[in-house]
């Protein structure tokens, strides 16, 4: 979502995506002697559900002061060490108005690693909208190794809350997802925030087979290239 943050985050960096190839390509500098894993993960979900101010979270520390809707993608990417390992997670803020989405669709979903399904708690609507979400999703190939959390947002407005937990929470296990009910907006659920994200990381981590080697450097950017998959485990 373009935005006006209040504040960013050491090790954090927003920016629109632009000019999108078929490999991921990132101006962001990297040192040539150590091999870096990114993990590419996507934040999809219903318009306003909060999918922006979760992203700034995790990446930012903090509330966004002021939001406006996204257009076709921002990306954000945070730093993170997990045993030892220095790894990137690179989180795709996805447009939820279908107007400022439809010809980014297939970038979206391309050499995803990890997606983040997000409803408001609010809203039935947003949760009831989340079938046609996963039928995207599985529509563009992702395959059901690729690992998936559910994140219902706004649990702060308790008086409005729509969505039961318990409802989130069948819907979750029958599709293979974890569930995480959080709100970027309250200060005391941002470690809840980041777990999304870190659980997510650290599930990847041990998909050894997601390790992006052989970075070239093109015209100052970095071009990353993709292994196939291997083996899968999780912590969480
Ligand atoms: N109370 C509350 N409001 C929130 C929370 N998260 C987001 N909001 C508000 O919800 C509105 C929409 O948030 P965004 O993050 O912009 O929503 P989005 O899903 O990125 O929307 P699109 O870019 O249109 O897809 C904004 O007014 C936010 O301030 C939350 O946890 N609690």
């Amino acid at each position: 979502m373009a935005n006006e943050f209040s504040e960013h985050g050491e090790g954090s960096a927003t920016s629109r995506y632009a000019n999108l190839t078929s490999s991921v390509e990132l101006s962001t500098s990297l040192d040539h002697s150590v091999q870096t894993r990114i993990f590419k993960i996507i934040v999809i979900g219903d318009s306003n559900v909060g999918k922006t101010c979760l992203t700034f979270r995790f990446t930012g520390g903090a509330f966004p002061c002021k939001t406006e809707a996204t257009i076709g993608v921002d990306f954000r990417e945070k730093a993170v060490e997990i045993e030892g390992e220095k790894i990137k997670v690179q989180v795709w803020d996805t447009a939820g108005q279908e107007r400022f989405r439809k010809s980014m669709v297939e970038h979206y979903y391309r050499n995803v690693h990890a997606v983040v399904f997000v409803y408001d708690v609010t809203k039935m609507i947003s949760f009831q909208n989340l079938k046609t979400w996963i039928h995207e999703c599985n529509g563009h190939g992702v395959s059901s190794a690729v690992p998936r959390v559910l994140v219902g947002n706004k649990c702060d407005l308790v008086e409005q809350i729509q969505v039961p937990s318990n409802t989130a929470l069948k819907f979750a296990d029958a599709h293979n997802m974890l569930l995480f009910e959080t709100s970027a907006k309250d200060p005391k659920e941002s470690q809840n925030v980041d777990s999304i994200f870190m659980c997510l990381a650290c599930r990847l981590k041990a998909q050894r087979s997601l390790i992006y080697r052989d970075v070239e450097r093109e015209d100052g950017r970095v071009r990353l290239t993709h292994e196939p998959e291997v083996k899968r485990s999780c912590p969480c």
